[in-house]
C-alpha cells in the first residue's frame, strides 16, 4: 500500500481561515487547506513552508499540529496533518499555481465543496475556537 503524507496549513485571520481551490487539473475538486505532499527526507514544517511559498508566494511559520486525518482506498493511504501556521499580518498572498484563495468565516456549516476528509477539521476549528 502506497502511503502519502500531506501537510495542510490552518491559517487564521480575524475569525476567518484561508482555503484554496484545487486546480481543475488535479482531482479531487474542491476547497482545501493550502499545502501538499511531504517529500522524502523533509520534515512536516519544512514541507509546509515550501508548499506555501510555492502556492501563495509568502513565507510562513508552521507551528503545532492541530489534527490528523487518515483516508484509505484499495491503493493508497493518505495521512493528512493539519498544522496551525502563522503568516506575517501584512503578508500579501499572490496565487502562484492558478488556485483561488478565500478567507472563510469560521462559524456554522462547513463551506460547500470543502473536501470530505477536511470536515472533522472544520468541526474541530469551530468547537475549539480561535488561537
Ligand atoms: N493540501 C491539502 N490536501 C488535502 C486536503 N484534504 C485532502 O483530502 N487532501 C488530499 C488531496 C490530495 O489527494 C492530497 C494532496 O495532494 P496534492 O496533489 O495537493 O499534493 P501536491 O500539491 O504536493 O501535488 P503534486 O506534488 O502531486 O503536484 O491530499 C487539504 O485540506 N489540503
Amino acid at each position: 500500500m502506497k502511503i502519502i503524507t500531506v501537510v495542510a496549513a490552518v491559517i487564521r485571520r480575524e475569525g476567518k481561515v484561508l482555503l484554496a481551490s484545487r486546480p481543475a487539473s488535479k482531482p479531487p475538486l474542491g476547497w482545501e487547506f493550502p499545502g501538499g505532499k511531504v517529500e522524502p527526507g523533509e520534515n512536516f514544517n519544512a514541507a509546509l513552508r515550501r508548499e506555501l511559498l510555492e502556492e501563495l508566494g509568502v513565507d510562513s511559520v508552521p507551528a503545532d499540529r492541530l489534527y490528523k486525518v487518515v483516508t484509505r482506498n484499495a491503493e493508497r493511504e493518505i495521512r493528512l496533518h493539519f498544522i496551525r501556521t502563522l503568516l506575517a499580518p501584512d503578508a500579501k498572498i499572490v496565487p502562484k499555481e492558478g488556485q483561488e484563495f478565500r478567507w472563510v468565516e469560521l462559524s456554522g456549516e462547513a463551506p460547500e465543496g470543502l473536501l470530505a476528509p477536511d470536515l472533522p477539521v472544520w468541526n474541530f476549528l469551530i468547537n475549539f475556537g480561535r488561537p
